[in-house]
């Protein structure tokens, strides 16, 4: 594939979420939220008294793959159908146009009470990795802050900086002998979430912890309900 300005950070960005994401919580990390197949973990860490505390999911998804998860986590289309804390998303550039796997968004988030309106810059990456040992290929979407022309930073605009991996994978569960009759009931989705999220200014610590731990759970859950029910009678894309 033909290279461009931002291949260099993508792969090094990609590779280092495919090293670290997966790998198991150590007890410095603390569960905030388990519910059914979920689990959110969270690290409480502070950078010049902001809090910037990294995020960490497992969750099992029966019914779908890895590719249909990512699919619809990477795809503008669907983004204001599952995203409830946006007030808007645009795509800014497309990075390719003959292998569209690298598009920039630019979205408006949600005021939150008391902190300023945030907005945000992103490239958006989406890979299918074959790792070789596992059946199945792992599919992964990271989300990492980047600057751009058509993305000033505007008052009252607080921008955020963010750097998100949802990383999938699939397992065919009791798989019948011709791969052909693959049932979704057949399918589990292993997916990781990371977030890295600075919220750029000043928000208030106990507040803005209060906020993840609520809107990060309600954020995947739904997003994940909103695959199953999107692909519920569609064929499996493996
Ligand atoms: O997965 S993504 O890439 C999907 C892209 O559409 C993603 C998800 C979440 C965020 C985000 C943005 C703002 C905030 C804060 C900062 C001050 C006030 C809001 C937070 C923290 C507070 C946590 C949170 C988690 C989920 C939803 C909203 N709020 C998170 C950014 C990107």
């Amino acid at each position: 594939h033909k290279s461009h300005r931002l291949s260099n950070e993508i792969e090094r960005i990609v590779q280092d979420h495919l090293k670290y994401d997966r790998e198991n919580v150590s007890d410095l990390w603390e569960l905030i939220h388990h519910e059914g197949e979920m689990k959110v973990y969270r690290r409480e860490v502070e950078e010049n008294g902001i809090v910037v505390d990294p995020l960490k999911c497992f969750h099992t998804v029966k019914g779908v793959t890895g590719r249909e998860i990512c699919h619809y986590f990477f795809d503008p289309t669907y983004r204001m159908d599952w995203e409830t804390t946006l007030d808007s998303t645009k795509v800014i550039e497309t990075l390719d146009k003959d292998n569209p796997d690298t598009l920039i968004f630019f979205q408006l988030h949600k005021r939150v009470w008391p902190s300023a309106q945030r907005d945000s810059c992103f490239w958006s990456h989406i890979r299918c990795v074959s790792t070789g040992e596992e059946d199945q290929p792992l599919w992964i979407v990271v989300n990492y802050t980047t600057d751009h022309a058509q993305a000033p930073i505007k008052s009252p605009f607080v921008r955020l900086v963010a750097n998100v991996a949802l990383t999938c994978e699939t397992q065919i569960i009791e798989p019948p002998l011709n791969p052909k009759d693959i049932k979704r009931e057949n399918l589990l989705c292993k997916l990781t979430y990371v977030a890295f999220v600075n919220p750029g200014g000043w928000a208030p610590a106990a507040a803005l912890r209060a906020i993840a731990k609520r809107e990060y759970p309600k954020f995947l859950k739904r997003f994940t309900s909103y695959v199953i029910e999107q692909t519920r009678d569609q064929p499996i894309l493996f």
